[in-house]
Formats: C-alpha cells, sequence, structure tokens
C-alpha cells in the first residue's frame, strides 16, 4: 500500500465508523477534485452490506443515498449491486417518495401557496405598465394561479414526474415538491421520524450543489436526533458551481461531527494539481498531493485577442497542433475525438460541432431549452429516434435495421394493416419503394434540408409526422393557414423556431444527437462536473458565451469589477468571481494528462500579467496566440 492510498483508507474507516447503527455520527467529507469521492462512497456502503446489512434489514431500514444526476444513480446502484439494503435516488425522487402519501397536506400547502404567490403577483400587477411584455407573461400567471385555486379540490392525487416534464393540473413541478418536502420536514415532527425510522442515515454526494432548503431541512433533523440519525456529507465546496446549494456548506459544523479529509487527487498528473491548488488557494486552505507515480501533465494558456475577430476554428485547430508538440502526444492532433473541448455555453458547443442551425432557433425560445437539452422535446424524440436511425440504416444498406424501425414505427408496415390488407405483399413492396425514394435525396453526394427529408417521409408516409410538427412540415411561412382563431404569441415563436430550425442541413441532426447523448468531444463547463478525459482544451470567451453568471475576463484581470461585484466583496457575499473561479477549477480538475486553456479576451497584456502575477502559470507556458497568428 503506498502513502496516498493509506491515507485516503484512514479517510474511509473515519467515515465506516460512523454508520454506526447503535451510535450514528454524522460527518463531512472534505476532499477535493479527483480524490474519490464516489470511490470511498461505494467502499463503504459495500463494507457496511456485508457486516451490517442483515442488522438494518431486520430493523424494517434502508441507507439512502441521494445523487445529482440519474446517471449517477444508475452508477452508484450498479456498482452497489443492485442491493436493496441501499435506496439510491435523486433529490427530487427521493423528495417525492416521502411527500407522496400525504396528499392532503400537499393540497392545503399549494393553496396557502398560490394565494400568497397570487397575491404578490396582482400587487406587482396594479402597480405595473399595461401592454409591456412583463404584464403580459404576469396576466397569465395570475389567470394560471387563479384557475389552479378553482380547480384544487377538485384533484384527487397529484402526480409528479421527477424525470420529465410535469403538464396537466394535477401535476406539481420540480421547484414544488422540493419545497414542499423541505417544508413538511422542517415543520412536522411526523415527517421527520418517518424519515430517520426508515433512512437512519442518509448519505448525500454532490452535497455542495444539493438544494439548500432540503440541505438545511436534513441539518436540523441531525440537531433534533443525533443519536438517531447520520447525516453524510460528500461533495466539494469548490466545485458547488450551482445557485441553489447552501453557499456556507462545510463551515461551522456542529462539534460532534467527524470532518475526515483525502488530500490525495487520483485523477490529475502533477502539473494540473499544482494549478488547480493555486486556483483554489485564495479562497481555502486545501492543497492536494498527487499519487506517488502520477506523471508530470502538461498545461498551457493560450491567449487570443478577440478584438481583431478572430476565426476560431482555425486558431483552436493551431492550438491542438500545439499542444500535440508540447505534450507529445500525437492524439492532441485529432481535436473532435479525442480532445475534450469544453465550452461555456451550449450555442458555442453548437457552433463548434457544427449543428448551431438546428440548435439555436430552438434553444433561442426559452419554453424549449430544456426539453431540446435532454432530448425530451416533443418533436425530438421523432427526429432522433426514428427520422435519424431510418436514414443511417438506409444510407448503411443495413436492410435488417430498416425493416425493425418501419415494423416499430410505420403505420405502413403495422402488423394490423398488413393483416388488414388485401395485398400485404404488395404493401411491404411499396414500403420499399418508399423508402428507396427517401433515400434518393441524398444522391450524388448532396446533403438535403431536414424539412425536405420530414415532408418527403410525410408524403410517403413513412412516418406519422408528430402533431406538432405537422404546421411547420407542411406550410411555408407565407402561406395562410385559414381562418381560424389566430394562435396565441408564444405559439407562433414556437412554430417560427422550428421552421428555422428545421432548414439547416440534414446531417445536423446527427450531430446534435450526438452532442445530446454525451458522445461528441464537446461538453459545457459545468456539464462535465464528476467526469474526467485524458486531453481537455477549455475555451473561455465571455463575449461568444453571451451569460452574465460568469465572468472570465474579471477572473483574469482583463475587466475592471463592477460596483456590484466590488460591494458583494466587501459585505463578504458571493461575487461572479467566486462563481467563475469554483467553474474554473472544475473545468482544470478534468484533465487526466494534458490541459489547454484557451482564453479569448479583449485584453491579452491584462490576462498574461494577472495569470503570472497570480502564479498560475509560469512565463514559458503562457502563449500569445496572435504572434503566432501573424508569423
Ligand atoms: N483509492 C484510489 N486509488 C486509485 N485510484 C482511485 C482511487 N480513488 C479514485 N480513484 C480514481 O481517481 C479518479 C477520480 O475519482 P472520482 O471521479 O471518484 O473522484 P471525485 O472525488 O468524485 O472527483 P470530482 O469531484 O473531481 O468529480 C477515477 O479515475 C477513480 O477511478
Amino acid at each position: 500500500m503506498n502513502s496516498s492510498t493509506e491515507l485516503s483508507a484512514s479517510a474511509d474507516d473515519e467515515i465506516y465508523k460512523c454508520l454506526d447503527l447503535k451510535s450514528p455520527k454524522s460527518f463531512f467529507l472534505f476532499a477535493g477534485a479527483g480524490s474519490g469521492k464516489t470511490r470511498t462512497l461505494v467502499t463503504i456502503l459495500n463494507k457496511f452490506r456485508t457486516e451490517k446489512g442483515k442488522e438494518l434489514c431486520l430493523n424494517g431500514q434502508k441507507i439512502a443515498v441521494i445523487t445529482y444526476t440519474n446517471a449517477a444513480s444508475d452508477e452508484i446502484k450498479r456498482r452497489l449491486e443492485f442491493d436493496s439494503t441501499f435506496i439510491v435516488s435523486t433529490i427530487h425522487s427521493f423528495s417525492w417518495e416521502l411527500i407522496r402519501p400525504f396528499q392532503h397536506d400537499i393540497r392545503e400547502w399549494i393553496r396557502k401557496n398560490t394565494k400568497t404567490e397570487l397575491k404578490k403577483l396582482e400587487e406587482e400587477q396594479r402597480r405595473g405598465r399595461a401592454g409591456t411584455k412583463a404584464f403580459r407573461e404576469r396576466e397569465e400567471q395570475i389567470k394560471f394561479k387563479r384557475n389552479r385555486l378553482k380547480n384544487l379540490d377538485n384533484i384527487s392525487r397529484f402526480t409528479y414526474n421527477p424525470n420529465g416534464i410535469n403538464n396537466g393540473k394535477e401535476a406539481l413541478n420540480h421547484a414544488e415538491v422540493i419545497k414542499i418536502t423541505a417544508d413538511f420536514l422542517s415543520l412536522f415532527p411526523l415527517m421527520q421520524k418517518i424519515l430517520i425510522s426508515s433512512y437512519p442515515i442518509l448519505l448525500i454526494d454532490e452535497s455542495q450543489d444539493t438544494k439548500k432548503e432540503l440541505i438545511e431541512a436534513f441539518f436540523k433533523i441531525q440537531e433534533n436526533f443525533p443519536d438517531k440519525f447520520s447525516l453524510g456529507l460528500f461533495g466539494d465546496t469548490m466545485q458547488r458551481i450551482y445557485t441553489d446549494g447552501k453557499i456556507d456548506l462545510g463551515d461551522n459544523l456542529p462539534k460532534d461531527w467527524a470532518k475526515p479529509a483525502i488530500i490525495t487527487n487520483y485523477r490529475c498528473p502533477k502539473r494540473v494539481i499544482t494549478l488547480i491548488n493555486k486556483i483554489r488557494s485564495d479562497v481555502e486552505e486545501h492543497e492536494q498531493k498527487p499519487v506517488d507515480n502520477a506523471e508530470d501533465g502538461v498545461v498551457r494558456l493560450f491567449i487570443v485577442d478577440s478584438n481583431n475577430i478572430p476565426d476560431k476554428d482555425l486558431i483552436e485547430k493551431n492550438i491542438s497542433s500545439l499542444m500535440a508538440e508540447y505534450t507529445s502526444d500525437s492524439l492532441w492532433e485529432s481535436l473532435n475525438s479525442n480532445v475534450k473541448i469544453l465550452t461555456l455555453e451550449h450555442h458555442m458547443a453548437a457552433r463548434r460541432g457544427g449543428f448551431f442551425e438546428f440548435f439555436e432557433p430552438l434553444y433561442s425560445q426559452d419554453k424549449l431549452k430544456t426539453g431540446l437539452l435532454d432530448g425530451n422535446l416533443s418533436g425530438i424524440s421523432f427526429l432522433t429516434q426514428q427520422i435519424l436511425p431510418l436514414v443511417e440504416a438506409m444510407r448503411a444498406n443495413n436492410e435488417f435495421a430498416v425493416a425493425k424501425i418501419m415494423r416499430e414505427y410505420s403505420e405502413l408496415l403495422d402488423e394490423e394493416n398488413l393483416k388488414e390488407s388485401e395485398t400485404p405483399i404488395e404493401q411491404i413492396k411499396k414500403t420499399g419503394e418508399s423508402v428507396d425514394s427517401l433515400l434518393k435525396l441524398w444522391d450524388s453526394g448532396q446533403e438535403p434540408s431536414l424539412l425536405e427529408v420530414l415532408q418527403l417521409v410525410g408524403e410517403l408516409n413513412i412516418f406519422p409526422i408528430p402533431e406538432n410538427l405537422i404546421p411547420v412540415t407542411y406550410y411555408s411561412p407565407d402561406e395562410d393557414l385559414g381562418d381560424d382563431e389566430e394562435e396565441p404569441q408564444d405559439k407562433d415563436e414556437i412554430i417560427d423556431a422550428w421552421r428555422a430550425a428545421l432548414k439547416c442541413p440534414f446531417n445536423q441532426l446527427e450531430f446534435y444527437t450526438d452532442y445530446i447523448s454525451d458522445k461528441s468531444a464537446f461538453g459545457t463547463h459545468q456539464g462535465v462536473k464528476g467526469l474526467e478525459f485524458p486531453r481537455v482544451m477549455v475555451v473561455i470567451d465571455d463575449e461568444e458565451a453571451r451569460g452574465f453568471m460568469f465572468s472570465y475576463e474579471k477572473l483574469f484581470g482583463a475587466k475592471d469589477l463592477s460596483d456590484t461585484d466590488i460591494r458583494n466583496i466587501n459585505e463578504g457575499k458571493e461575487s461572479g468571481i467566486d462563481r467563475t473561479r469554483r467553474l474554473f477549477y472544475v473545468t482544470c480538475s478534468r484533465a487526466e494528462k494534458s490541459l489547454a486553456i484557451v482564453a479569448y479576451t479583449k485584453n491579452p497584456e491584462a490576462v498574461k500579467n494577472h495569470v503570472l502575477s497570480e502564479e498560475w502559470f509560469s512565463e514559458d507556458e503562457v502563449i500569445d496566440m496572435n504572434l503566432f497568428l501573424s508569423e
């Protein structure tokens, strides 16, 4: 056993001792990036299962583990061999399972909460200016809330889907489920007793980003029942990147809590560890050490002057070649397959990944954003699960796959239709001809638009077109749609967005599908939390990101702090710089071998001076790309 493994083993032991059913203890694990928090969690739980699982089971109890994403929950369940000693779920699923039996209390909570919100909105509306967008939106909200109150007593059961869209008058939304759970846990002693008697041990992964209302409720329960309930927090406060986590988590912990720490970083090479230690050192003391046999690793900062409207694709290509040279790792050359490219916003990945024309019109509609990113947007699954696989199978001449998709989704080969048909053989033949006609769109190397493909799919009856895409697929914007009642404003905007998106070349659908299923080379700074990659390129470009939550220009000293930043800093509150620093820590700490940071900036000199004076990089690690490009 080497010295670093011994250190993490002692944290494992300390945590394991807390999971004592007769004398439970709570704990907060202090551990930075790449320190194996998930491995620690799984190791101690597997040990618990072997040694004390039976006892827990005889008491009719389980250990609850809360994860940040469904993917993390599936991974942990798998590593615990789906053992029933544990209930592993996301905070939304866990909360819903706790509150769903209390239908009457949910109704009364909704009634009280809706009345309060309605009162606030009506007050704002009285003061608001008629005709503005905000006024119209409030009007809609008021109408919705009044209706909700009117219908409340007709609802027999509230419903909720933790993983999807919650429509319909019985449905609770995600934020409501969290608030209701936090309120019930804080206010109802019965609810607290149910929690601790069902789950005497509750462990939370990524606790820094777990909803603060709930974390606070769990803290309160732990305080009320210190000898009956163990709350265990895994996570890293430096990696808090969402706004709903508890800001001061880890500070002022109760005296009787255990505070184990892991200082080994098992993921990153030495140079990356010194960089992330430096980034972190401005905020807190937590210096990580590499494993004994860690590689040296390579880090470079490439500064690009964004005043000169740079050709970013070319620059990033050049940077990947330079990295291949600096690292002697030729895989850097194949930027789009062997390097993980992290952009701040999805539209930046869409532009670099070749699916911008499809993505941008839909992404600019607030109502479509979430569904577009998780692939559940109405119309999207039709494109990604029916159209794209059919086209791919056709183009690969895979008749078996074509037949499978057609049998599954096409009315032409629907078993009932075939049975009823007088000429089933003829119908199968016609189906084959339809598929061949569709394939002709790609004749002589052309790339049809997504709209052309959909129109032909509809004309040939290959698949039924989903209802929301019918107006987009069959009518051009100038066509008279008849004198039906006028559609609400937002509906037109959504149809227009789809119209614009479907004009893109078909292959953009492929690139988009790869992106949302995490198969592409691109990811966002926030989306790669918890992941790791051998070669990482972090693209920093505030101007292109168009966001307001993060400012790398300020973090890198290229832009002055605003009055609000200064006020926040003076008052000890969180500033945009703090948020950006943590995000920078997350992105840099994903690298297993080498790391390139590409900073587009309005003030290259200031960035260089700043990073050198902060000792984040040495002089020879900072590359002025403009000097390079003008050579
Ligand atoms: N004790 C260990 N010995 C060897 N390798 C380890 C050990 N613990 C973790 N690792 C490896 O180190 C890497 C980082 O582990 P993991 O992703 O669990 O860290 P983490 O603390 O969750 O990181 P982050 O917070 O940065 O996402 C993984 O590749 C993991 O397999």
